[in-house]
C-alpha cells in the first residue's frame, strides 16, 4: 500500500529521488530498443513481422487494414459505443479547432512588416498503444488536431491483437477520421517503422504518441539520431492529487486507482495537508482495489506510490511543481486560491467533481501529455504539434530606410561584410 513521508524530513536529495521515475539505470530498455530500431532499419517489413510473432504472439499473412476491411470491423459496434466515440469526437474537436487563431501582422518600424503563417506538417505518424489495454481514445486524441492542422499524410501503427486485427472501436474511430489504413506494428519496432520507412510504411516527418517505456525510449532515441521530430517523450500514466480536508476520500483513491491501472509502471502520489486524509484514502484504496479487474496491475503501481503529508497547500503545490506531474487533480474547495501557483503539469483538473478521467475520455482536452518530469519543458499534444508556424517579413522602400543603418551596424560589429553589404546595395540604388 501507500507508503507516507512527511514534507518536513524530507531534505533536497530526498526531493529529488523521490520525484525521479521509469529510470533505465543499466541502460537495458535502451540496449533492446537500440536492437529493435537497427533491425526495423536493416529488414524493413520483415523485421515487424518477426516482432509481431515474438512481442504480440500473432503471426501476421499481412502488415495493415485497409479502408473496407475496417469499416466491415466498426459494423460490429452497438448504437450507444458509436455515439459515444461521436460524442467524445465533437468534444475534442470543439477544443481542437479553437487553437486555429489567425495572428495579426505586426509593423515593428513604419514599413517593417512581420507576421507568422501556419503550415501542416506533411507527414504525420500517430502511434495507438494497445500493449496492455487497446486506445481508442488515443486515436482520437491524436487523428483529430492531425486532421484540424491538415496534415497530408496520417500514417497508423498500432500493435497486432491476438485476432490478428484491430479492435472494432479503433475500427471505428479509422472511419470518423477518414483514415485509409491501419499497419499492425506495436512498440519500438513502430516507432523505428515510421522514422526510416519500410516497404510498406512510408517515412514520416513527425511521430506523434503515448506508449509504454519501450515505445518512449525509441522516440527519444530516434529525435536524437534521424531527421524525424517527436511530439513529446509521453510515458507510464501518472497522477499527483493534492488534497486538503474538504477533499472526498473516496473520489481521491478512485482517480489514484484510474491512473494505476494503466500499467505496474504508473505512478499515482498524493499529496495531503490532513493526515487523516490519507488514512481515509488507503483505506479506501485497500476497498476499491481488489474488486478492480486489473488488481494486480494497479496493485503494482499502487506499491510504486507514495504520499506526502504537507503543512498547507502551497507547500503541496511546491512538491507538485517539482514533481512536474502529467495530471494533477487539485481534489480541494479552495483550488481558485492555488492555481496560479502552478508552474508544471500536464493537465489540470480543478475541485472534488472533475475526475482526471473526464480528460481521458471526452472532456475536450488532448491526453497525450508529457510524463516523467518532462512537463516542466513540455505541453501536450494541440494542434500547434501538428504545424509549424513560418515567420513572414516585407520592407517597404520607407522600410529599407527606417530599418537598413541598424543591420549595417550590426552586421559591421560581427564581422560580416556580406551581410551589411546586402543592406548597402538597396541603400544605394
Ligand atoms: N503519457 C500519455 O499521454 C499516455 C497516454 C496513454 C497511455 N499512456 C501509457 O502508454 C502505455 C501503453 O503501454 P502498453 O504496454 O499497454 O502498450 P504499448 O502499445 O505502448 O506497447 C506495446 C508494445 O510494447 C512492446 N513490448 C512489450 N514488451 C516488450 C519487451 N519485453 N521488449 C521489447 N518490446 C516489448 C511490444 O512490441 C508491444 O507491441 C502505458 O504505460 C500507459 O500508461 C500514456
Ligand atoms: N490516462 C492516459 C494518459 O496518461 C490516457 C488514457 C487513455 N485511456 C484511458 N486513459
Ligand atoms: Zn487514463
Amino acid at each position: 500500500m501507500l507508503r507516507i513521508y512527511n514534507y518536513q524530513d524530507l531534505n533536497t536529495d530526498d526531493l529529488q529521488q523521490l520525484v525521479q521515475r521509469n529510470v533505465d539505470p543499466a541502460n537495458e530498455i535502451r540496449s533492446i530498443v537500440e536492437t529493435i530500431i537497427e533491425t526495423v532499419r536493416e529488414h524493413g517489413d520483415n523485421a515487424l513481422l518477426d516482432y509481431a510473432h515474438k512481442f504480440d504472439k500473432v503471426k501476421l499473412d499481412k502488415l495493415y487494414l485497409d479502408k473496407a476491411e475496417l469499416s466491415e470491423l466498426a459494423n460490429a459496434l452497438q448504437p450507444e459505443q458509436k455515439e459515444a466515440l461521436k460524442t467524445a469526437y465533437n468534444n475534442i474537436y470543439k477544443f481542437h479547432q479553437a487553437q486555429l487563431g489567425k495572428e495579426d501582422k505586426i509593423e515593428t518600424m513604419p514599413g517593417v512588416t512581420c507576421w507568422r503563417e501556419l503550415r501542416p506538417i506533411e507527414k504525420v505518424g500517430l502511434y495507438i498503444p494497445g500493449g496492455s489495454a487497446v486506445l481508442p481514445s488515443t486515436f482520437l486524441m491524436l487523428g483529430i488536431p492531425a486532421r484540424i492542422a491538415g496534415c497530408k499524410e496520417i500514417v497508423v501503427c498500432s500493435p497486432p491483437q491476438k485476432s490478428g486485427k484491430v479492435n472494432a472501436f479503433i475500427a471505428y474511430v479509422a472511419e470518423l477520421l477518414d483514415i485509409d489504413r491501419i499497419y499492425f506494428a506495436g512498440g519500438a519496432q513502430a516507432i523505428a517503422a515510421m522514422a526510416y520507412g519500410t516497404e510498406s510504411i512510408a517515412k514520416v516527418d513527425k511521430i506523434f504518441g503515448p506508449g509504454n517505456q519501450f515505445v518512449t525510449k525509441a522516440k527519444t532515441i530516434i529525435q536524437s539520431t534521424t531527421t524525424t521530430a517527436i511530439d513529446m517523450p509521453a510515458g507510464p500514466s501518472e497522477v499527483l492529487v493534492i488534497a486538503d480536508e474538504t477533499a472526498n476520500p473516496i473520489f481521491v483513491a478512485a482517480d489514484l486507482l484510474a491512473q494505476a491501472e494503466h500499467g505496474s509502471d504508473s505512478q499515482a502520489v498524493l499529496v495531503t495537508t490532513s493526515e487523516q486524509m490519507a488514512e481515509a484514502v488507503i483505506v479506501e484504496l485497500n476497498k476499491q482495489l481488489p474488486v478492480l479487474p486489473r488488481a494486480e496491475i494497479a496493485g503494482q503501481a499502487i506499491a510504486n506510490s507514495y504520499a506526502v503529508i504537507v503543512s498547507s497547500l502551497n507547500q503541496a503545490m511546491q512538491f507538485s511543481n517539482l514533481y512536474a506531474p502529467e495530471h494533477l487533480i487539485l481534489a480541494t474547495e479552495s483550488w481558485e486560491q492555488i492555481t496560479g501557483d502552478i508552474i508544471n503539469a500536464g493537465s489540470v483538473f480543478l475541485g472534488n467533481l472533475t475526475p482526471e478521467s473526464v480528460g481521458d475520455y471526452a472532456s475536450g482536452t488532448n491526453h497525450t501529455l508529457p510524463t516523467s518530469t518532462y512537463a516542466r519543458a513540455y505541453s501536450g499534444v494541440s494542434v500547434d504539434s501538428f504545424v509549424k508556424k513560418i515567420t513572414f517579413q516585407h520592407i517597404s522602400p520607407q522600410g529599407i530606410g527606417n530599418i537598413g543603418p541598424t543591420v549595417e551596424i550590426l552586421a559591421e560589429l560581427e564581422g560580416l561584410h556580406a551581410h551589411k553589404n546586402a543592406v548597402t546595395v538597396r541603400l544605394l540604388n
